[in-house]
Parts: C-alpha cells; sequence; structure tokens
C-alpha cells in the first residue's frame, strides 16, 4: 500500500550520475499513487540517468529514493533492480526475438498461478489477442510497444518506468498510442513515470511533470501550471510558444507594457516599478477589428484548425497569436489587437535595461488607459 498521503515514489534531495561526472543534484519529486508523471527536459539533462537510478541500474550519491514507503536506494544501499517491482518499457521494446507474443508477455510471471488468463486477458487489454502466436519481427512497432507495455504489466509492479516509449514511433501513431498508454495505465491504476524530450507527449500522458534543466529540477506541476504558471524563465520558454516583452510593474498584479496594462491573477513579490520581462502566449493575443492596438503581420503557419501569425508591434517587438484558420489574413496586413491575459507571467527583467524603467512611473501610468486588460 502507498504511504498516509498516498504518496508511491519519492525522489528526495536525490543526486546520481556517473563517476566523475555528476548528472542530477537535489531531486525532489513525488508521485502520488495512480498517476504517471513525467521527467522532461532538453537532451543530457538527466532524465535517463534519474530513471536509470529509480529502477536501480545505477548507483546514488546523494539523498534517497523510497517506492510505497520503502527505501530503495541511499548512497550507501541498493535494492538489486530485480527486487524493486519496478517494470520498465525502453524506446527500442527490447523483446526476445526467439519468443512469441504471448511468451514475451508470460515471461516474467513463469509461476503465476493463473499465468495464462493473465496473459490473455493483457492481452486482451493492449488489443493484440489476434496477433498472440506471433514473432516480433512480424510485428509493426507500434505493436511491438504495445507488447512491451503488456509484458511491463504482467507482474504488477507498483511502479512502471518508460523511457521515451513512441521515440521510435512517427506521427499519428505515436500520438494515439501515447493517448492508449494513458487510458491503459489509468484503467489499471498502475503508478507510471515517463521520461520524453517532447512536450506534447507529456503533455498528453502525464498527471505531474517535472522540468529539468542541466540536471536541476525547475518545476514539478500539472501541465496546465507549467504552460500557464512557468516558475521559471527556462519552463516558460521551454513550454508552449509565446514572446517576453518589456514591462514594469505598477502593483504585485499590474504591469505597465506597450500594450497597455496587463492585470493578472497572481501577486509577484518584486518591488513597484521593477522592470520586468513580460510572457505573452499565443492565445493571449485575440484580434479585434477596431483595437487601437495595430500589429503587423510578419509571419504565417497554417496549422489545420487554427493558424499561428507571427505579429510585429510598431516599436518592434514580435508577439504570436493563434487565430481560427477560416479567419485568413496576409503578411504584411495590419491587424487590430487586443490583450486577453488572464494568467499574469512576469519574471526579473534579464539583461539589459527596460524602457519603462528609464521613466517616472507617473509616466509610465499616464499610458493610454484604454488598453487595460484584467
Ligand atoms: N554511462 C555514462 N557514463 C558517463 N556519462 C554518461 C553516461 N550516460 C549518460 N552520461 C552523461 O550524463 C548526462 C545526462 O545523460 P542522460 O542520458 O541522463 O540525459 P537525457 O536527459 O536522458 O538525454 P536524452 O534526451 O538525450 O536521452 C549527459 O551529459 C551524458 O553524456
Amino acid at each position: 500500500m502507498p504511504d498516509s498521503h498516498g504518496i508511491v515514489l519519492e525522489l528526495n534531495q536525490l543526486a546520481c550520475g556517473y563517476a566523475d561526472h555528476p548528472v542530477v543534484t537535489d531531486l525532489n519529486i513525488h508521485l502520488r499513487s495512480g498517476d504517471i508523471g513525467c521527467l522532461l527536459g532538453p537532451s543530457g539533462c538527466g532524465k535517463t540517468t534519474s530513471l536509470r537510478a529509480i529502477a536501480g541500474f545505477e548507483p546514488i550519491t546523494g539523498g534517497e529514493i523510497r517506492l510505497d514507503g520503502r527505501s530503495l536506494s541511499t548512497p550507501t544501499r541498493r535494492v538489486s533492480p530485480e527486487a524493486r517491482r519496478i517494470g520498465m518499457v525502453f524506446q527500442d521494446y527490447a523483446l526476445f526475438p526467439h519468443l512469441t507474443v504471448q511468451e514475451n508477455v508470460a515471461f516474467g510471471i513463469s509461476k503465476h498461478p493463473d499465468r495464462k488468463t493473465k496473459v490473455a486477458e493483457l492481452l486482451e487489454l493492449v488489443k493484440l489477442a489476434p496477433l498472440s502466436k506471433r514473432y516480433p519481427h512480424e510485428l509493426s512497432g507500434g505493436q511491438q510497444q504495445r507488447v512491451a507495455l503488456a509484458r511491463a504489466l504482467a507482474p504488477d509492479p507498483k511502479l512502471l518506468l518508460l523511457d521515451e516509449p513512441f521515440s521510435n514511433l512517427d506521427g499519428e501513431l505515436r500520438r494515439r498510442l501515447s493517448g492508449e498508454v494513458r487510458d491503459i495505465l489509468k484503467l489499471r491504476g498502475t503508478s507510471a513515470m515517463l521520461v520524453t524530450h517532447d512536450q506534447n507527449e507529456a503533455f498528453a500522458v502525464s498527471d505531474h511533470v517535472g522540468v529539468l534543466k542541466d540536471g536541476h529540477l525547475q518545476q514539478w506541476d500539472t501541465p496546465y501550471n507549467l504552460y500557464h504558471e512557468p516558475a521559471t524563465p527556462f519552463v516558460a520558454s521551454f513550454i508552449g510558444q509565446g514572446y517576453f516583452i518589456r514591462g514594469q510593474l505598477i502593483s504585485p498584479d499590474t504591469v505597465q507594457t506597450e500594450l497597455g496594462v496587463i492585470r493578472g491573477n497572481r501577486a509577484y513579490q518584486l518591488p513597484a516599478g521593477s522592470a520586468v520581462d513580460v510572457l505573452l502566449r499565443p492565445d493571449d493575443i485575440v484580434g479585434e477589428q477596431h483595437s487601437s492596438l495595430r500589429a503587423t503581420i510578419i509571419g504565417k503557419t497554417f496549422l489545420g484548425a487554427t493558424t499561428l501569425y507571427r505579429l510585429q508591434l510598431p516599436t518592434g517587438s514580435i508577439l504570436e497569436s493563434i487565430f481560427p484558420s477560416h479567419d485568413d489574413h496576409s503578411l504584411g496586413k495590419s491587424l487590430g489587437i487586443r490583450i486577453a491575459a488572464d494568467h499574469l507571467v512576469v519574471f526579473a527583467a534579464q539583461g539589459s535595461v527596460n524602457l519603462h524603467a528609464q521613466l517616472p512611473l507617473e509616466q509610465v501610468l499616464g499610458a493610454d488607459p484604454s488598453n487595460v486588460s484584467s
């Protein structure tokens, strides 16, 4: 049973890496029982190293890994991978080529009294019952990955680890299988931790996502919060699209920008008058035909249901905006826009001095009040 707080996996101040190469430091993550977590980040940030430490393949140099309240790894003691009750699904499927589909699934439960029934149930679950007698080389990539999933689930692991499980598959299949895997894990109530560098996949599959940069956890949060309430500039730019424009904080929840005053839903501790970078996502900018705020279309990407426009303000600042694709505009056209940013995301301005910061606050506040958004 999970501990009293419903936490199945605890990474407490985890540090791990290789001989003379520390990779991950001070990693703190608590995964709730039945949840799917994800480690997301650019190549080399330490996702696979963390997953291998959880699986018991790598020693740890600091902190502790606990599963269901039981200590699995400390710097001085390590439970072997076989004794952890952790299942693994790899990017390259790692099926036994000389075993059929059903033999692959049965491999880890040879002593189970209801082995046949269990294998049949799992093959049903992953929709491979009709292919149970085939060998791995007679299956598509997506089918092989479903066998790997069934095999990993067969011993009823307390935790399933998935290392880039969809990256050998492309496009639509990848999207469909990631959705199916989430449904299967949820149906069985299996807790899982996924590693990916693909943000769409992380969001589609996971309940909580940890964004890693250079071995440091930037934020462990829901996909919604990572997108709308990023905790660091790195998370803001790594997750989703958007541009920063300069602004000046007027009060804890209000900022003056060249687009007018934007009022958000959270208070910032920075002093009034601070120069800030304001994050504007494409969904924060909407078209408004008669608005006095104008922007010129300098780029256009057709996405099917929507079109992403890149817009330039008279000051030269760049923004993006998403319009329904039937609302078609040409490059070079001037569009009326309005800010609809409920989630005000600002960070203390980096580097260069904000224009507004050089002005007295009263002068900044004297800007066009018609451009107030809340
Ligand atoms: N066996 C190893 N020995 C020494 N260093 C390693 C070893 N495996 C990985 N590394 C290094 O550890 C760092 C983190 O690697 P890791 O594989 O955890 O990154 P990742 O975030 O999973 O990247 P990717 O998305 O490219 O798989 C990298 O700098 C990598 O070169």
